[in-house]
């Protein structure tokens, strides 16, 4: 789909919009009028195909219809906002769903509409929208953002931030994903500073371990003599974070049980301590965060479904240190600065090989181990002005240099079965350079999941670029 924005007098007259409802008797004159004003449209009929196409095509609005075959479209909300177009979402709804459909603006949709719409309150809500959606990719998302303390410069980083930014300017829950280390609480912390709600608390609560006994104590606190040893009244977090944000650390670690507690305050905003007779009322900005595949825990029944779904209005995947290798040199300067300052010494040199050593390591642990690594190598090399990779770890030393030679393979790899060779037995550029191209693509694709915007980002080529690659080397997104 060629996607073109032509602007008339500073008004869009072109964008590219998506219809996601299983109705024809709607969906076929609404597209015949949307593209009768001059836009290009695709429709869906369930929301899988929407996703689908969201995910490969820049939509600038999408129309969400709410009760889909496969879906209900006010669960999906996040999904197609935080697309990479970042489209603006209309939502189309029937009278019955309208106190969803008003919920769903809390949630990041720009407007609804009531079915069947008039066409011109389609017109105007368009209108408005574009011109919104103009203003906004004209002033930059992340404008007045503070963000000093986030170090990285990658363009998938780049690209979490700017939801970051966006997430901070609502105040729908926001679901925060990533493996141990890549900077979940830290993440979280931005939000909330960036956010209406930052001169009130930030309440932190890691659910790991928390015993059941113990939860709803903590959560909802209790009233004076609530159990034997209860001789003061207390306040739970949840009431601690009235007006600010209440944070819960490893949300895929609460039991059943706090699940259902915790499902049952989002839903009523209200809660009971323990052993006082009236419900307390709160109001907080919830972000939950964990390392765990949520999802595939609720296809395992093991995380409730309507839980996930109140927890997820808004999605932040933050990626692994190993898929945005030029941020690690920014990280080691900015941590190597403070911890040399910890120990109270001038900062430390890192040599070119030591460099090279810590982008190669895979970073299980991700930041915190990148920190604790350097912690390490200062330690160890306290007394010279230069670090250089013996000061590092022998484990990452190992894994680094392996990794080194894995990768030096294909040269020899391409020397002994004869690659187009010229009488040296040396392959030629060509062929070396097309055999390295394609063990790329096939470790680009394994990385990437398959997903397009992700590939894309992680090889720095465009969308037509990586396609053009696959199809040169006879391969597939996903094989
Ligand atoms: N982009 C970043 N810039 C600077 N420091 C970072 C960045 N990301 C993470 N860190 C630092 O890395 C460390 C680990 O981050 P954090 O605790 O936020 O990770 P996490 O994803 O919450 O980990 P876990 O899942 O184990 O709780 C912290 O010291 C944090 O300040």
């Amino acid at each position: 789909m060629d996607i073109r924005i032509n602007l008339e007098n500073g008004e869009r007259t072109v964008a590219a919009i998506l219809i996601v409802d299983d109705d024809p008797i709607f969906c076929t004159p609404f597209t015949a009028y949307l593209k009768k004003l001059g836009h290009q449209c695709q429709t869906a009929q369930t929301f899988s195909q929407g996703a689908a196409l969201a995910r490969d095509v820049d939509f600038d609005v999408v129309f969400l219809d709410v009760l889909l075959p496969d879906a209900n479209g006010l669960e999906c909300i996040n999904y197609f906002i935080n697309a990479s177009s970042s489209p603006e979402l209309i939502i189309i709804t029937g009278k019955s769903e309208l106190s969803g459909a008003e919920m769903a603006l809390e949630n990041g949709a720009w407007d609804y509409l009531e079915k069947p719409p008039a066409y011109d309150d389609v017109k105007l809500t368009l209108k408005r929208a574009l011109q919104f959606r103009d203003n906004k990719m004209v002033s930059p998302t992340r404008e007045g953002f503070k963000s000093d303390f986030i170090i990285g410069r990658s363009p998938v980083l780049k690209k979490c931030l700017d939801l970051v930014a966006k997430s901070a300017r609502t105040d729908g829950n926001l679901f925060i994903s990533g493996e141990t280390g890549t900077g979940k609480d830290l993440i979280a912390n931005a939000v909330h500073l960036n956010s209406e709600r930052s001169g009130a608390p930030f309440i932190a609560v890691d659910c790991t371990n928390l015993p059941d006994t113990l939860v709803e104590n903590l959560l909802f606190g209790h009233a004076k003599g609530a159990f034997t040893g209860a001789v003061d009244k207390n306040e739970g977090l949840i009431k601690q974070a009235d007006k600010g944000t209440l944070f819960l650390d490893e949300i895929g670690d609460l039991s059943t049980a706090a699940q259902k507690s915790i499902l049952r305050v989002l839903q009523t905003k209200t809660f009971r301590p323990l052993g006082m007779n009236k419900e307390l009322s709160c109001d907080f900005r919830l972000i939950s965060a964990t390392n765990r595949d949520l999802q595939a825990m609720v296809k395992q029944r093991t995380f409730r479904k309507d839980l996930f779904y109140r927890l997820v209005t808004h999605h932040i995947h933050l990626p692994p240190l190993r898929e945005r290798p030029d941020d690690i040199v920014l990280l080691a300067d900015y941590y190597m600065e403070k911890i040399c300052a910890q120990f109270g010494i001038r900062p430390k040199a890192m040599s070119d090989d030591f460099i090279d050593t810590l982008m190669v390591y895979d970073w299980k642990g991700n930041i915190r181990e990148l920190i604790s690594v350097l912690h390490a190598a200062v330690a160890s090399g306290l007394n010279e002005p230069r670090l250089n990779p013996h000061h590092l770890p022998v484990a990452l030393r190992i894994f680094s240099r392996k990794k080194t030679w894995e990768e030096q393979r294909p040269l020899e790899q391409g020397i002994e079965n004869g690659l187009g060779t010229d009488e040296t037995g040396f392959p030629c550029l060509k062929d070396f350079r097309h055999l390295n191209e394609s063990q790329y693509l096939d470790a680009l694709v394994r990385l990437s999941g398959g997903h397009i915007e992700k590939a894309c980002s992680m090889a720095g080529v465009s969308r037509s670029g990586l396609y053009h690659l696959l199809e040169k080397h006879n391969k597939k997104l996903n094989p």
